[in-house]
């Protein structure tokens, strides 16, 4: 696996620097774009935490960028933060960029096992497995020290990345994440394209699932999700299901606050950005 990466872009902010990467991905066959945000911090000191930030449906790496304010409190903490793309980019197969929540910009975060996605729509390995080593040899950060966040879609990404492997990211924070994947439309879809009818499957990419089973260090979890989100009452999203799932389990401590007037957008993500980061850094500053 080539770890090298070229620098796409770089802009001063808030005395450190939001830079975009690109590389060559061994496991999703393509070029792939990544953010990272190096803060003020990281021209002295080593060892740096790192905040992993998983996109929802039709983002790229810029929608986070552009959108949250995030980079004041990563700056704050001196937290590394890598925001990766949300599909692998590059093809043109059958229906790919047909549908905004199938295909492009929406990878779901699995490894497709059905054709035609399963050679290149592995984005669970890319974050999981092959973004960390990539950014463990290319930055001054701590691979000891990561927590995981996410929106929508790529809030249920950061929740099956640290539900599926105990210990890798200290915590887990979440906007409006799509909860219970297997039981609500948008799941459903991409589910059936990327990993087939069999719902057995699909158990091992839902957190509600996945929730239930738990068994490592204690996970901690932030979850807010607006009130007057419509995806909320048309049941994309399900939070409750999680809520449920996390109260049986001794080993997660989900704190889920239900967040009067706000939508699904980034006007939502960006209100409740210094909270997230508070939470992340008590983990793993
Ligand atoms: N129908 C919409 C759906 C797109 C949308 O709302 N995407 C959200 C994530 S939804 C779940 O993953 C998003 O983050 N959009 C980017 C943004 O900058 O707001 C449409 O395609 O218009």
């Amino acid at each position: 696996m080539s770890k090298a990466i070229k620098l796409v872009s770089q802009s001063k902010c808030y005395g450190g620097f939001q830079c975009v990467y690109e590389h060559e991905s061994s496991i999703l066959k393509c070029t792939m774009k990544f953010g990272c945000y190096l803060p003020p911090q990281h021209e002295k000191k080593k060892n740096l935490p790192i905040v992993y930030y998983l996109s929802g449906l039709t983002c790229t790496e810029q929608n986070y960028i552009m959108k949250s304010g995030f980079q004041r409190y990563a700056a704050k903490h001196g937290i590394v933060v890598i925001n990766p793309d949300t599909s692998p980019r590059g093809f043109d197969l059958p229906g790919e960029h047909e549908s905004y929540d199938f295909g492009s910009g929406a990878g779901f975060y699995v490894n497709a096992t059905e054709e035609p996605w399963k050679t290149n729509y592995r984005m669970y390995s890319y974050v999981t497995g092959e973004l960390p080593t990539v950014v463990a040899s290319n930055f001054n950060v701590n691979v000891g020290k990561s927590a995981i966040s996410g929106h929508s879609m790529g809030g249920h990404g950061a929740l099956i990345a640290a539900l599926r492997n105990p210990g890798k990211y200290k915590c887990c924070s979440v906007f409006a994440p799509i909860s219970n994947p297997s039981e609500c439309p948008w799941g459903v879809k991409a589910f059936t394209g990327y990993l087939g009818e069999n719902k057995s499957s699909w158990k091992q990419y839902d957190a509600t699932f996945t929730a239930k089973e738990y068994d490592g260090p204690k996970l901690e979890i932030l979850l807010d999700q607006g009130e007057d989100d419509p995806y909320l009452n048309d049941k994309q999203l399900l939070p409750e299901n999680l809520a449920n799932a996390c109260s049986t389990n001794k080993h997660i401590n989900l704190n889920f606050r239900m967040q009067p007037g706000y939508d699904h957008g980034y006007f939502f993500i960006m209100s409740f950005m210094e909270d997230h980061f508070n939470f992340m850094a008590k983990h793993i500053c």
